[in-house]
């Protein structure tokens, strides 16, 4: 969808609903694509209608984030797509959520986040559930690097500012950890050089590089619970390798959860979720699960028998 199709729709939205239009700046930037927007305003507005009118503050800094037994269908859709889920994470840990194509990883992780209300079962933040804390302050304290992040047609520092104030020292840190610091080197006006060739003196950058950028993005967010949805789909291996340090070294002070296809990211994380169908049928670490020669062990074979077969 074009950007200015989706600066419309956006725009549109805004004016048919003021609380959407504090919601466009309370996520102020965790969202990533139009799409993934306008997906969400659907589940806001089908939502609202069970919130409580009375919200309490959410809780300053979150330090554990959990949901028991919860159970999610899209509207419209033929069948559940998160059943019975329960998992945690706290601050100091990184959990990987696993699982095929379609198996509800996302979907989770957007519930965790408070993004969408479950049909069953409870999301607690600090043991308080979510629903009776003012959303928008929860969403404060989410980070999110979404699949199909968004490449906005401005600077490279706008791109990872993105509303928030400007902190050198903070804008630096976040660029490292994303590894977006060797791309903005590599640029003639580094972080004013606008990221559009639409533009006049505009620079493209290739996927991984806008990857790096995204990823920059939620860092510099700063926020208690990061979600990575999928962040080194497009990164070379060594971009990889340091992505999945830098995450490791946040979580130290932060709560991260890695939806990943790559299993091998696993031996990062302190335990990973196995999802099967919208449910968790294991969970661990690594080893644990390969012990268990379940989904994670099969999942696990087919990955090293695909990459044997390459000549
Ligand atoms: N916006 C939506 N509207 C309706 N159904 C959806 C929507 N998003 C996801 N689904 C459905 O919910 C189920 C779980 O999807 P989800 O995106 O959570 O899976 P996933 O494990 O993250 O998949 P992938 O590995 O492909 O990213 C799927 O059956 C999917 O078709």
């Amino acid at each position: 969808m074009p950007l200015s199709a989706v600066g419309a729709a956006v725009f549109g939205v805004q004016l048919a609903n003021r609380s959407l239009g504090s919601l466009v700046l309370s996520l102020n930037g965790c969202y990533e694509s139009g799409l993934y927007f306008l997906d969400l305003v659907e589940f806001l507005n089908a939502t609202s209608a069970r919130r409580r009118p009375a919200l309490a503050p959410a809780p300053p800094e979150v330090s554990h984030f959990e949901v028991d037994n919860i159970s999610f269908s899209y509207p419209g859709g033929s069948s559940a797509a998160v059943r019975g889920v329960s998992l945690n994470v706290r601050r100091g840990e990184m959990i990987a959520l696993v699982g095929e194509n379609g198996s509800g990883k996302s979907t989770v992780a957007k519930l965790l986040a408070a993004l969408y209300d479950p049909d069953q079962g409870q999301i607690r933040w600090d043991g308080e559930p979510v629903t009776e804390a003012r959303r928008e302050e929860l969403w404060n304290q989410v980070g999110f690097i979404a699949q199909d992040f968004t490449r906005w047609p401005f600077s490279a520092r706008d791109n990872i500012t993105m509303g928030k104030p400007v902190d050198l020292g903070s804008l630096r840190l976040a660029s490292s950890r994303a590894g977006a610091d060797v791309v903005i080197e590599s640029l003639d006006a580094g972080y004013d050089t606008l990221l559009d060739r639409r533009f006049k003196s505009g620079l493209e950058l290739s996927k991984g590089q806008w990857q790096r950028m995204a990823a920059a993005r939620a860092f510099y967010r700063d926020c208690a619970l990061l979600i990575c949805d999928e962040p080194t789909a497009a990164l070379d291996a060594r971009g990889e390798q340091a992505f999945l340090h830098a995450l490791r070294e946040y979580a130290r002070e932060k709560a991260v959860v890695l939806i990943t296809h790559r299993l091998e990211n696993v031996r990062h994380c302190d335990r990973a979720y196995v999802l099967v169908h919208g449910r968790v049928t294991e969970s661990g670490g690594h080893d644990e699960l390969m012990s268990l020669r379940g989904a994670f062990y099969e999942l696990y074979q087919l990955q090293a028998d695909r990459w044997a077969a390459v000549p």
